[in-house]
């Protein structure tokens, strides 16, 4: 396990940050379910992706590593051989796979590691229930799966994950007959839905949707192969946003598409709103640094940026409340939790409130020995909150970050970060 010691130090200048992790499971899916073959430029081999081009090699697909183009053979559909999937700690995989893997008859066992196996799969087994499906679990991972999903009438809760409905999307339009998704309490992270509804588009699978709350899906439809190049992500540019408006210099973020349909584009908006600047100047995202003061902050259609968004509100003029971020306690950690007990370590003044968080800025924070939990936005949010700390901080666990961004130690150097590994084990 890696340990990082950074000494605290503004940020600045030009990043590229990694592809979008989430329309990268969507291009390699797509494109595995596809007959013949797709290029996919520009994905990011991070553990995430790896487990879904694995998971998808397993489904049928064959999938060439061609530098950072992926070579992707689909046979029409899937089929999977009696076999086992390691998900690793994806949470996106497991979610997607799942009913991919209940297109093929075959028994399909799903592992994965650390928190995986206590993330909410029950949507899942309610379905194999209600089908006469097989699902043998003793409870979490691993599952093993075993039938032919029927179509016809489906219902999901919105606010659990929306990865279960986006897991459905991908499967219902290989059954031979129509299905519709009703969902039955409202939808939350809208934003990925988005992205599998448009990544589905693309690969020729059309689909509609009567205002979130009911999907229809025509079956016998075929995806149709195509060259797909995955843009940058916002997820991951949100950390150097903050660390540009919290910094004392200006942090540039290249390969971001100002017409995405990514969610956690809002992290643009929100950093305004709390008084930053943050500006999209001919394909580049600009960060200045600006004071900012306390807002309110809804996280149901953004969790993914809760952790980053909490440093920012941590050194912010006044209290910050970032409401309905209920569903980050199952993520990779409590992130509730992990961001409120890590951050407080270094100094911030931040708690739990139910499914909130509660923070009264400060102008600096002081530093310390903090953990990632094994969840990488935690480790990098930290790594964001030592710029202004006034001491060291320690990192236990930073190699977690490989789960969405391998690259971002080098990255966080490259920017001017003064980071000395501890130790390896
Ligand atoms: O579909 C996706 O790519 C994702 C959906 C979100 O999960 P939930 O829908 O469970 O909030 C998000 O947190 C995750 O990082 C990626
Ligand atoms: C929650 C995340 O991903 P997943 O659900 O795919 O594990 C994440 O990347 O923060």
């Amino acid at each position: 396990m890696a340990d990082v010691l950074i000494t605290p130090a503004k940020l600045q200048g030009n990043v590229t940050v990694p592809a979008s992790k989430s329309m990268g499971h969507r291009a390699v899916i797509c494109a595995g379910l596809a007959q013949g073959t797709s290029i996919v430029e520009g994905a990011t081999l991070s553990d995430d992706i790896n487990v879904t081009i694995q998971g998808m090699r397993a489904m049928g697909a064959v999938i060439r590593i061609d530098d950072d183009r992926l070579v992707i053979t689909g046979a029409g559909g899937v089929n999977p051989a009696e076999t086992s999937i390691d998900c690793g700690e994806s949470g996106s995989t497991l979610r997607f796979l799942i009913p991919l893997a209940l297109l093929g008859n075959q028994r399909v066992t799903f592992t994965g590691r650390g928190r995986l196996a206590e993330r909410p799969i029950t949507e899942y087994a309610d379905i194999c229930r209600q089908q006469g499906l097989g699902w043998e679990s003793g409870g979490g991972l691993p599952v093993t799966v075993q039938g032919r999903l029927k179509s016809g009438q489906f219902n999901l809760r919105g606010d659990v994950s929306s990865q279960f409905l986006s897991g459905l999307l991908f499967a219902l339009p290989l059954l031979p007959g129509n299905s519709t998704i009703n969902i039955t309490t409202p939808l939350e992270s809208k934003g990925y839905v988005d992205l599998t509804l448009s990544a589905l588009a693309k690969f020729g699978v059309t689909t509609s949707h009567c205002e979130y709350r009911e999907f229809y899906i025509r079956g016998g439809q075929t995806y149709k192969p195509r060259d797909y190049t995955v843009e940058g992500d916002f997820s991951q540019a949100a950390f150097w946003l903050v660390a540009g408006t919290i910094g004392g210099e200006v942090v540039n973020c290249c390969s971001l598409s100002e017409a995405s349909l990514q969610g956690d584009k809002v992290i643009a908006s929100l950093i305004n709103t709390a008084g930053g600047s943050i500006r999209f100047v001919d394909g580049v995202l600009t960060a200045s640094p600006t004071a900012t003061h306390g807002t309110v902050i809804d996280a149901a259609d953004c969790p993914d940026l809760v952790p980053v968004l909490a440093v920012l509100a941590s050194l912010s003029k006044g209290e910050t409340r970032i409401i309905r971020a209920g569903r980050l306690r199952i993520k990779e950690s409590d992130r509730l939790a992990s961001t409120a007990r890590e951050l407080s370590k270094l100094g911030a003044d931040i708690r739990e409130d139910g499914d909130s968080l509660v923070i009264q800025g400060k102008p600096q924070l002081d530093g310390g020995e903090v953990d990632s939990w094994q969840d990488h936005r935690i480790a990098m949010a930290l790594a964001i909150a030592s710029i202004r700390c006034k001491q060291p901080v320690l990192i236990h666990g930073a190699e977690c970050v490989k789960k969405s961004y391998p690259g971002f130690w080098q990255d966080f150097v490259s920017l001017g970060g003064m980071v000395n590994e501890r130790s390896m084990g």
